[in-house]
Order: structure tokens, then C-alpha cells, then sequence
């Protein structure tokens, strides 16, 4: 599969850069997909269905750097570190990192998110080939397949030097019970061993279905005979396995890692065989890729070794290509993606009953803070209310509460879902969240959203709630589209679709408002689109919404401000 050669015209001057940059969006609206590893044919051609496709392998960190501000997404395998640097160098163009893969340690992603950039990967296509690949060094480190192959090879017959050891009864422990480690389980099982699993987030009855007995860390590695490792790196399972936990594994015990190189400390591996604690550990990851030609534990003899093949088959390549195109090109339209790992992420079946409800926050969060005198630069501290006949268990409000930050910060700062939480603490903000439970069944996942401005001098005094002083919005998703609505600003009843632009006027009850202000905007040759009235009783106070598709000039807003009965009024983009 040929890719478009843009990388040639990557390779500008930082001076060049940004007139170029201008000429890449102006002439060309597709974004452009730098591929920095080799990635399955299938995936590249949905990638170029969609982006201009630079795919430019083994580049250092200088030439990367020197590329990424010409990129809206960047795809990855496990070679290429996408660091601090990457994401700087990027000048805010970098969107989404695709990782063709599962574990996302070589993405720095506190860098990814401050800098508003999702990062996707694959988490599901290697499953099986990387499962696969830790039955196939268990097996040949059992039998000394690597060794004896390497013997014969060069010329000599040693049949009494590889007597191997059998599987049949002996005890696996698993750790890190996810998807490779199940499906390791799952072989395992069939093989004939005894298997226990340590995972201190895994289900028990996820394991009990699979025949396997979770235990402590401590249970696990002193009763093995084989273990088997399956944890993401973190900075919690970095060196997991150390000199203390080589200390308390029986005599003779054997290793497979196709983890992360990291999660052992290699130094101390290294002592625990020489000792005789580890008979046999079977590598397919290390803590530096590729590792020094020196390094000891390659050149072991009871190690065998393979250069991180975990998740190379065909199959597997092409599956994990498809999966990160599909997630990468997703991210690039819009979409909320479902491997998302630095964005809040809800199932594809709770996304779309949630959907309206994540517009309804947005729309609320840049209402509320068009509301507030001077902008949203003195906002300190917002409290969002959920109304909903669900537990609060059962409602996933992380995106709802991004989507709200991202209306109200957005005038002010660049802020998307993923980096709302982070660009809220940076800029003081404090989010907080409340729950109002409601008898009735619940179909709908929330009946309404609150969201509450406090300490803060508001444009339209209406807008502040009798109850709470405090600047005041509430919002439903109504009508058969499923459309956001405000439904209450401040005391004020209303039902206003937030849709274009409104001006909310608030005035004395009275007979022929509605014609004045329709009066004054034909005048100025502004449609009007729908016009309602909230009062607190007839003839006393009224909040008048009037939508409106085109913006009114200032003169027109002059004259609503000066018709006698309109004691206040504000207008506001939707
Ligand atoms: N060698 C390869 O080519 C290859 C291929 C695929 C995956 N991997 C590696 O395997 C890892 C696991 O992949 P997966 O798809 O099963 O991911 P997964 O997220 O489905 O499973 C990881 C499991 O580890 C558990 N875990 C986290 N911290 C732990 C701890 N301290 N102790 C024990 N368990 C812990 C998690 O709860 C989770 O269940 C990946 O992160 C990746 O690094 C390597
Ligand atoms: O985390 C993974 O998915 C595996 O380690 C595979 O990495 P790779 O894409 O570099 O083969």
C-alpha cells in the first residue's frame, strides 16, 4: 500500500513552517496522519480514505519533534517514544495519538492531556496473538526449545543437557488478570496446570468462570511453579518483581514476561538466576528496546528470548491496524472515542442515550458564563446538579462535567474534554458535583442539569436564584429530537431550545411586550425564531426568552433596553 510521500514536504524550516502549515489547510481541509511504525495495509487504507497519510519510520526524537506541528494525529507502535518534547513541538496541531497496540507506556500521557490531545490505542486486536506468544515461551522454556535448536544447530547432539520439565499439575500464577492474562489462563487450563491469578482490580467471579482462583501477590508468587506476567507498566508495577519478591518464590520457579520489561527489575532477575531461585525465564519485552548487545539476561543460558513479538501475526497486525484507524479517524471528526485513554470514555450503548444529555452540559456551561459580569475570568467555583431517578452509581457524569467545563472555559481558554479537568485546576476553578434523587422510573438518565455559579456579579440579575444567591441554570432534554432546553434561570421559569442565539429580558407582566420587542427587531431585520414568557404571576414579573437567528446590532438592543416595562435584558450565543 503506497502512502501519500508528504514527508519530504514535512521537512521545512521552523520560519517556513507556519506560512506552510497556511498553505496546507487553505488548499487541502484533509488533516494529515503522520504512521512512525509500520502499520497493517487495511488500516493505512482507511487512514488515506480520510488524511493525507505521511508514513516516515524510525525517526529520531529531533526529526519527530521537527515533523508533529504539521500533524493533526500520530500513529505509534511500541518504538517510538511520544514524549513532552512531541507534544510542545506540536504548537497545539497535534489532535490524537493512535497506539496500534495495547499498552501506552512510551506515551507521556499527563503531556498528552494538558496539551488537549487524546490518545486512542488498540486494545483488543493482539489479545489472542500476544496470550499465544506466552504459551509458546512457556512451553519452549519448559522443553528447551531455543537452546536445543540452537545446540543441534551448531553441530552437536545433546539429548541428556535439555531434559526439560513438564506443565501437566504444576502451578501457573498469573499476574494481572485482564484480557492477554485470561486468555492465558484459558490455554494454561487446557495444558493441564493448576492456574491462580493476582490482579487486585480483577472480578472473582470473572475468574471463578475461567476455573482460576485469585490470591494475594504474596500467595501467588510463593506457590508458583511458573509465572506469567500481564500488568500494564505503571509506577505501580514498575519492578514488581524484584529481590524481595524473588525472595519469597519457591526454588527452581520459571518466568515468561510479555508484559513490559519494566515490571522486573532486571538486575535482580538476573542475581535470581544466577542463585538457582529462577530456573528459566522465557523474555519477550525489556526494560530498554533493543536491548545492549551485552545485555546479560539475553545472553543467559536458562533465558530464552524474543525481540517483543508479542503481538506480531499477521492477524493480529491487521486487526490492530484496523482498530486504531478506525478509533484515529473517529477522534479526527469528533467523534468520542471508546478507546480514548486520556479522555472520560462510556460505553458505546450508555453513549447514546447520553448524547443529548452531553450537549444539554456544554450548552449550560457557555450559557452560565456568558451570564457573569465580565466573562468567566473571575469564576472560581461551579457546582454542577444532576436530577435523575438512577443512583448516582449508575450515571457516568465524568464527560458530562467535561463537557460543561469546556462550555464555560472555552471563551477564555483552549479547553477540550480532555484536558477540562486539568485547565479547570490550572485556572482555580473548583467543579463540583451534586445529586438530587427522584422517585419514578428511570427511563431517561438524568431529568435535568443544574449548573450553579457562585461569588460571581451576574450581567442579568434575574438570572440569580432566590433561593441560593447564586447565578442559576438549569436545563432538560426535551421534544422529539431529544433537543437541550433551559428550563430555569435564576427563580425564572422558562423553555428556551438552546439553539442559535436568545435574548432573556426580563420585564413587568403586561399586555403587548411580546409586539414591542418583535417591533424593534423587524425593524432592524432580525428574525425572530421562537419567543416565550416565564412569570412568577400575571401582571408581576416576567422573564422574556426571544430567540433569535441573526445577531442585533446595537441600536437594537438600545432600543429593547430603553421600552419602558423591560427592566433588564441580556443577549446570548448558544
Ligand atoms: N509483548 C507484547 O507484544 C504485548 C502484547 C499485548 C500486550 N502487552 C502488554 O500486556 C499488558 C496487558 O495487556 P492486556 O490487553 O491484558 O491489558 P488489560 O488492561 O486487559 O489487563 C491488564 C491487567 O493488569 C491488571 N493490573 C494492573 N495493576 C496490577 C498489579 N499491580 N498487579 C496485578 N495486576 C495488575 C489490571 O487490573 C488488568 O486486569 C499491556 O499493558 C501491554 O503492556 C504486550
Ligand atoms: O502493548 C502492545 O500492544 C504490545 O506490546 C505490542 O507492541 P507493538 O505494537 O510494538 O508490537
Amino acid at each position: 500500500m503506497a502512502a501519500t510521500p508528504l514527508s519530504s514536504a514535512l521537512f521545512v524550516s521552523v520560519s517556513e513552517r507556519r506560512r506552510f502549515r497556511c498553505v496546507v489547510r487553505s488548499f487541502n481541509a484533509k488533516p494529515t496522519i503522520l504512521v512512525a511504525e509500520k502499520l497493517g495495509d487495511a488500516g493505512l487504507n482507511l487512514l488515506n480514505e480520510f488524511a493525507n497519510v505521511d508514513c516516515c519510520y524510525d525517526l529520531t526524537s529531533e526529526e519527530l519533534c521537527a515533523k508533529i506541528s504539521l500533524c493533526d494525529a500520530l500513529v505509534v507502535r511500541s518504538g517510538t517514544r511520544v514524549s513532552r518534547e512531541v507534544f510542545e513541538s506540536s504548537g497545539g496541531r497535534l489532535r490524537v495519538v493512535g497506539r496500534a497496540g495495547v499498552g501506552i507506556d512510551n506515551v507521556d500521557l499527563t503531556a498528552a492531556t494538558e496539551h488537549g490531545c487524546l490518545v486512542v490505542n488498540a486494545p483488543t486486536a493482539n489479545t489472542v496473538a500476544a496470550a499465544e506468544h506466552g504459551i509458546a515461551l512457556l512451553t519452549a522454556m519448559a522443553r528447551n526449545i531455543a537452546q536445543s535448536n540452537a545446540s543441534l544447530k551448531s553441530g552437536e547432539w545433546e539429548r541428556s543437557k535439555y531434559i526439560g520439565v513438564s506443565l501437566l499439575g504444576k502451578t501457573l500464577a498469573v499476574l494481572g488478570f485482564g484480557k492477554v492474562g485470561s486468555e492465558v489462563a484459558r490455554r494454561a487450563k487446557g495444558l493441564g496446570m493448576n492456574v491462580i491469578a493476582h490482579d487486585p482490580y480483577a472480578s472473582a467471579d470473572r475468574a471463578r468462570a475461567v476455573g482460576v482462583q485469585l490470591k494475594s501477590f504474596d500467595e501467588a508468587i510463593s506457590s508458583a511453579h511458573f509465572i506469567s506476567l500481564h500488568m500494564p507498566l505503571t509506577a505501580s508495577t514498575s519492578k514488581m518483581l524484584n529481590d524481595e519478591a524473588f525472595a519469597k518464590m519457591k526454588m527452581g520457579v520459571r518466568i515468561v514476561n510479555v508484559a513490559r520489561g519494566g515490571v522486573i527489575d532486571e538486575e535482580a532477575l538476573l542475581k535470581a538466576l544466577n542463585a538457582g531461585i529462577v530456573a528459566q525465564a522465557a523474555l519477550d519485552v525489556f526494560t530498554e528496546e533493543p536491548p545492549a548487545k551485552d545485555n546479560q539476561l539475553v545472553q543467559h543460558e536458562n533465558v530464552t528470548t524474543t525481540p517483543h513479538l508479542g503481538a506480531s501475526t499477521a492477524e493480529a497486525q491487521e486487526g490492530v491496524a484496523i482498530e486504531i484507524a478506525e478509533a484515529v479517524v473517529g477522534a479526527l471528526k469528533g467523534e468520542l472515542a471508546a478507546t480514548a485513554v486520556n479522555a472520560p470514555t462510556v460505553p458505546a450503548q450508555v453513549l447514546a442515550e447520553l448524547k443529548p444529555f452531553v450537549s444539554l452540559a456544554e450548552k449550560l456551561g457557555r450559557l452560565a458564563v456568558q451570564l457573569v459580569s465580565g466573562g468567566g475570568t473571575g469564576i472560581r467555583s461551579v457546582k454542577v446538579t444532576y436530577a435523575s431517578s438512577r443512583t448516582p452509581a449508575e450515571l457516568n457524569t465524568r464527560l458530562l462535567r467535561a463537557t460543561m467545563i469546556k462550555g464555560l472555559i472555552e471563551p477564555a481558554a483552549t479547553v477540550n474534554i480532555v484536558n477540562a479537568d486539568f485547565v479547570a485546576k490550572r485556572r482555580g476553578l473548583s467543579v463540583s458535583e451534586e445529586f438530587v434523587s427522584l422517585n419514578g422510573s428511570p427511563v431517561a438518565p438524568l431529568e435535568s442539569i443544574g449548573v450553579r455559579v457562585a461569588n460571581a456579579e451576574s450581567r442579568f440579575g434575574s438570572s440569580i436564584s432566590d433561593v441560593t444567591g447564586e447565578i442559576s441554570v438549569e436545563g432538560r432534554v426535551k421534544g422529539e429530537e431529544g433537543g437541550p432546553y433551559l428550563t430555569r434561570v435564576g427563580s425564572f421559569e422558562v423553555d428556551v431550545s438552546l439553539e442559535g442565539s436568545v435574548i432573556l429580558c426580563r420585564q413587568v407582566d403586561q399586555p403587548g411586550m411580546i409586539g414591542k420587542v418583535g417591533t424593534v427587531l423587524a425593524e432592524e431585520n432580525v428574525n425572530v425564531s421562537f419567543m416565550t414568557v416565564g412569570r412568577i404571576a400575571p401582571r408581576k414579573q416576567a422573564v422574556m426568552a426571544i430567540g433569535v437567528d441573526e445577531e442585533p446590532s446595537k441600536e437594537a438592543l438600545r432600543k429593547i433596553g430603553g421600552i419602558p416595562a423591560v427592566e433588564e435584558f441580556v443577549y446570548l450565543k448558544l
